[in-house]
């Protein structure tokens, strides 16, 4: 188990009291509590206009599909994957371990409640913490194997919750080096030029059931696996599923069900663009540690979730991340006298913990010198971002 992962948050620990987690099927009302002003979301009065560019989608068995990644890493940080070999019923049965455990009553969920300093386990979204409202929704994050939480909530039929856990990590992770490589193609990168990612055996979120829990080899890939159910919700346009952010990964593959509530701010900033449920299709997200790697070239993406009236919603991320032992810095090829690195290496642990911190300014946080032109594209949310930056030269 990447227990290191753990240790980010042991240092700075989010005390969210579990009388937030409101059995929320019984409010007829929404509460103030959850109630969203337009002021204290600088984005939420935008409409997401209905002519606009739509999100990429990219088949995997195209022969263009390398160029298509990589134009929609460089333009959007987000596009969807279809025909990318995970068989639907793995992605089905994965939703129905989510629809199992959010449909228990309160107090067995709250039976596998995170501790505040924890990583694992039931509870409000880890950035509620920054935010001054509560968001409608509610999560159950995996590093490591879930048999401890699910046992305490299953303790008769477990086993069958842990095995559609391991199978998703297992073609996760599969799918998760796939896209890895087709987007560090597209910028000219091979794993030449990555010293960490030659011995990148495969390592699971999970560890097999029952079994000892394994040491995880220097090298090996970390992941977190997070489970999201967004209730349906009294007064839609006041609340809000999860607030603005953008993963601390390299990239992030989502599943949502067949309801839409996804949101990714365009890089102008002005405008939130919806990313339709596509069935069996899933969505991939930049990551930070992705922009940082790519020296700014595949910006991270800036995301929510909006919630419904009449519709549950379920999302299930896929948090893809380097081995826990490597620094991430920008690749040497995309730097040069007229690129300069453009931020300083970090962990994933390590940026884990500056994000505890400093949430959204995590990245200008690691950055090292003032956002200039990068192909033409300036790096715009950094530049809007670039308050805490450390500047060199
Ligand atoms: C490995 C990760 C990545 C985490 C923290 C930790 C485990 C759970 C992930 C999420 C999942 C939900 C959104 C987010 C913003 C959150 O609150 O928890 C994510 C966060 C990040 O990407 O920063
Ligand atoms: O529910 C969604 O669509 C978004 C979830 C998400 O952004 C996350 O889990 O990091
Ligand atoms: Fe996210």
């Amino acid at each position: 188990m990447p227990s290191r992962l753990a240790d980010a948050f042991r240092a700075h620990p989010v005390h969210l009291q579990p009388k937030h987690l409101h059995d929320f099927t019984s409010l007829k009302e929404l509460p103030d509590s959850y109630k969203w002003a337009s002021d204290e979301d600088q984005y939420r009065a935008q409409p997401d206009p209905a002519h606009h560019e739509p999100v990429p989608v990219v088949d995997l068995s195209d022969p263009n599909a390398l160029e298509e990644i990589g134009h929609a890493c460089r333009r959007w940080g987000v596009f969807q994957v279809v025909n990318h070999g995970v068989p639907t019923t793995v992605l089905d049965r994965m939703e129905n371990v989510a629809k199992g455990f959010f449909s228990l009553p309160a107090h067995q969920k709250l039976k596998a409640a995170r501790s505040p300093d924890g990583i694992s386990g039931y509870g409000l979204a880890r950035i509620s913490s920054f935010f001054p409202k509560l968001m409608w929704s509610e999560g159950f994050t995996m590093v490591g194997s879930p048999l401890e939480h699910f046992q305490r909530v299953w303790p008769h039929d477990y086993t069958q919750f842990c095995d559609a856990v391991e199978e998703y990590d297992k073609q996760m992770q599969k799918l998760a080096q796939t896209l890895m490589w087709l987007m560090l193609g597209s910028l000219g990168i091979t794993k030449e030029d990555l010293n960490w990612a030659n011995n990148s055996n495969s390592t699971t979120t999970t560890t097999p059931r029952g079994g000892p829990k394994k040491e995880v080899a220097a090298g090996s890939s970390s992941a977190a696996i997070q489970l999201n159910h967004y209730p349906a919700c009294p007064d839609p346009d006041r609340a809000m599923g999860l607030a603005p952010h953008t993963d601390s990964t390299l990239l992030t593959i989502l599943h949502q069900s067949n309801t839409s509530g996804l949101q990714v701010l365009r890089d102008d900033g002005a405008r939130w663009v919806t990313v339709p449920p596509i069935r069996g299709g899933l969505v991939v997200h930049i990551g930070d540690l992705l922009h940082i790697l790519s020296n700014g070239l595949c910006p991270s993406v800036v995301h929510r979730a909006v919630v419904n009236r009449d519709r549950n919603r379920i999302s299930i991320a896929y948090l893809h991340g380097p081995p826990s032992n490597v620094r991430i810095s920008p690749v040497q090829k995309l730097v040069g006298p007229s690129q300069p690195p453009l931020y300083r290496a970090v962990t994933w642990n390590e940026y884990l913990g500056t994000k505890a911190k400093h949430f959204n300014k995590a990245l200008s946080s690691v950055r090292l010198c003032a956002a200039a032109p990068i192909n033409g594209l300036v790096d715009a949310k950094d530049q809007k971002n670039n308050n805490n930056a450390v500047k060199v030269g």
